[in-house]
């Protein structure tokens, strides 16, 4: 039977990007949907964006919702310091066996733990599960409709601290309107818009940074 997207992904990343260097792996990623397959990565452009705020936060924990087939986890955990963690959410479970080796590939399994599972289900978990005490930097990439309600969670399972960063792909487009206007108008985030554009086209898109006050 015909190949997915993903699989076919994960064959790039196996044919042209060197095990063990997670550059070369997003390189591969890039390179593979910008010439031959567009895929719903964050990308080069945004990347470099995603990199900055990661640079700039230099987290001990990430929170990472929607891995897809792992671009971004492998981009966010290329930048980490060796005993940070990103913790993973995804919940469909032939992405999640994509995103597993696509990761591994990289060579960042220490630095990454994926979970497959619901962010709802999970949120509220990820405390006890991974002995949590807040997150310093969350990178929202889900389903649009669920940043919002998994925020407002996040918030209530008292895992932000002052100065935790919220960071949201795709604000406008495929746009999380909700979302933007919530992190906008609330007293408790500092809120920045970083235009760009939407992975490997000229359509206007953009990433959210979002401080919380505490
Ligand atoms: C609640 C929940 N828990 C765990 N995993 C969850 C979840 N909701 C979605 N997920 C997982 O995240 C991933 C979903 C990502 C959703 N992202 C998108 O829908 C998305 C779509 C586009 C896009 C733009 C223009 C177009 F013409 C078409 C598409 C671009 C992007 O960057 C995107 O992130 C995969 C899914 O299984
Ligand atoms: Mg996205």
């Amino acid at each position: 039977t015909r190949s997915t997207r993903p699989q076919r992904l994960l064959g790039a990343v196996q044919k042209s990007a060197t095990r063990g260097d997670p550059c070369s792996v997003v390189n591969a990623i890039d390179q593979f949907c910008r010439h031959t397959e567009w895929a719903m990565n964050v990308g080069d452009e945004k990347g470099c964006i995603l990199d900055s705020v990661v640079s700039e936060v230099n987290p001990a924990t990430v929170l990472e919702l929607g891995t897809y087939c792992g671009y971004s986890t492998v981009r966010i955990a290329r930048l980490l310091p060796p005993h940070a963690k990103l913790i993973t959410l995804e919940f469909n479970p032939d992405f999640a066996a994509i995103a597993r080796q696509v990761i591994a590939w990289a060579g960042m399994e220490e630095k990454v733990h994926l979970v497959e599972g619901a962010s709802g289900e999970w949120i509220p978990k990820i405390k006890e599960q991974f002995g949590v005490k807040a997150l310093d930097l969350v990178f929202l990439d889900h389903w649009k409709d669920q940043y919002l309600p998994d925020t407002k969670l996040i918030e209530e399972c008292g895992l932000l601290r002052k100065g935790s960063v919220l960071l949201a792909d795709n604000v406008i487009f495929p746009g999380a309107p909700q979302y933007l206007e919530y992190v906008r108008s609330s007293q408790q985030y500092e809120s920045q818009y970083f235009k760009s554009h939407l992975e490997y086209t000229k359509v206007e898109d953009g990433l959210e940074k979002s401080v919380f006050l505490g």
